[in-house]
Formats: C-alpha cells, structure tokens, sequence
C-alpha cells in the first residue's frame, strides 16, 4: 500500500486524477481498452472533474460504478448523475458507460441487469464513510457476509444498509480485488481516524478493514486534510 497526503482536497484530486488517467492508459496500451469503476458521494467531484480533462483515449475506455444507490437518475443521491454531470463531459463524454441502477423500483432486476453487462474493472477508485464502509459494503448490513466472502464468483450483490440511506448495488470485495489497480480517496482527520483503526487488523465492524489487508492488489491510497 502506498500512502500519499496533500494539504487540499484540489491538491489530492489533481494528483489522483493524473495516477488514474495513467494507469488506464497502461492498459489501453496493453489490451486496447480499459474499465474504470468510480464511487460516489460528494467527495469524487473534483477527481471526476480533473479526470475528465486528462487527454485520455476516452472512446476506448467504460466507466461504470463501484456502487449504486437504487434510485432514478434524477434523484439527487444518483451515482449515475453524478458520473454523468462530471465525468461524462468534453472529450470523456466518449466513454462508454455501464449504470447498475436500471430498474430503480425492482433490486433483483437491476441485479439481473447489472451482472448481464458486467466487466471487470482494470481501475476501481474507492471512497469511504465515516462508518468504514467502501464501495456499499456497509457494517451490520445482512448482505455483508456474501459482499466479503473469498473466494467468490460473485461480483455485483444488493445492499440493504442498516443505517444509511437507499437499497444498493454494489461490487463484491472480490471484484474489487480482481481489479488490476485500487485507489482509496479519503479526506479529513475523522476519516484518517477510521482508516488508522481499519489498519490495524481486519474487522467486520469496519468492510473497508478486508481491503486495506488483502495486499495482492496495488492501492494507493490519497489523504487531504
Ligand atoms: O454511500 C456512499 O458513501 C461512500 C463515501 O461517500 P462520501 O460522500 O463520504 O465521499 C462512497 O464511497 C460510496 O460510493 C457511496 O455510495
């Protein structure tokens, strides 16, 4: 794991995006294209921004989502409308794009259609709540047990959050370990707190805890304070 840490989220999105941008231009060069999966929230916005105007090969490369809130597009809390307000714009508008909320009012046939157009990410950049969830792995959730099993065939399952809004959809940890590259983009000093406590051993009160400890996978990991 390879931490870096900047004096501003504008610093940290800047060099995220540069990091991001360069590995799914390695695997343009390797394989002709490349998969990126993003998260969502509020924080992403400035590394979506910054990404968006990083010169890459846009129509050779699919963006889909690390996880999803099972809602429409209009909604406010859409992962989907975010990626498409700021990411899809200028020359990245390009890209193709795999949602997984497609059918917001039915969770096994947004399921069913999410897995049908599956692809594995080369990229995947993660967020984290305050909670110590990642991607929509959330603790306590009754579906946490199957979003961490290893090995798993499993890469897209429902959520049910206990304490957090909107059923989910949302990567496996075994998806996110077959990705060629992890990110974790976090900022703040109660964030860091939770990542220092997910550091020191794996714990199922904390889902981001099984990432930080599965080592096989590159992740670098960007702070701002
Ligand atoms: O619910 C979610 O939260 C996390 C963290 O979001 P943030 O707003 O605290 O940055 C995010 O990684 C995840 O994709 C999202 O669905």
């Amino acid at each position: 794991m390879q931490w870096f840490e900047f004096d501003t989220p504008a610093d940290a999105a800047a060099a995220l995006a540069e990091a991001v941008s360069g590995a799914l231009a390695t695997a343009i060069r390797e394989r002709g294209e490349a998969v990126l999966a993003v998260s969502g929230g509020r924080s992403p916005v400035a590394f979506l921004q910054r990404l968006a105007e990083s010169g890459l090969d846009w129509a050779h490369v699919t963006v889909t989502l690390v996880d999803e809130r099972l809602v429409p597009e209009h909604h406010p809390d859409s992962n989907a409308a975010l990626v498409r307000e700021h990411l899809l714009t200028g020359a990245a508008a390009a890209a193709r794009f795999l949602p997984l909320a497609l059918h917001p009012d039915d969770a096994a046939a947004s399921l069913a259609a999410a897995r049908a157009a599956w692809r594995q990410p080369d990229v995947a950049v993660l967020g984290m709540g305050d909670d110590g969830h990642t991607a929509s792995l959330f603790p306590a959730a009754p579906e946490l047990a199957a979003g961490l099993a290893l090995p798993s065939a499993e890469r897209l399952l429902t959520v049910t959050p206990p304490a957090a809004s909107h059923t989910r959809l949302s990567m496996t940890l075994a998806a996110l370990l077959a990705c060629g590259r992890l990110f974790l983009a976090i900022q703040g000093p109660a964030k860091r707190r939770v990542f220092e406590q997910a550091r020191q051993a794996v714990d199922d009160a904390l889902p981001i805890s099984h990432v930080l400890h599965h080592t096989e996978v590159p992740l670098d990991v960007y702070w701002a304070s």
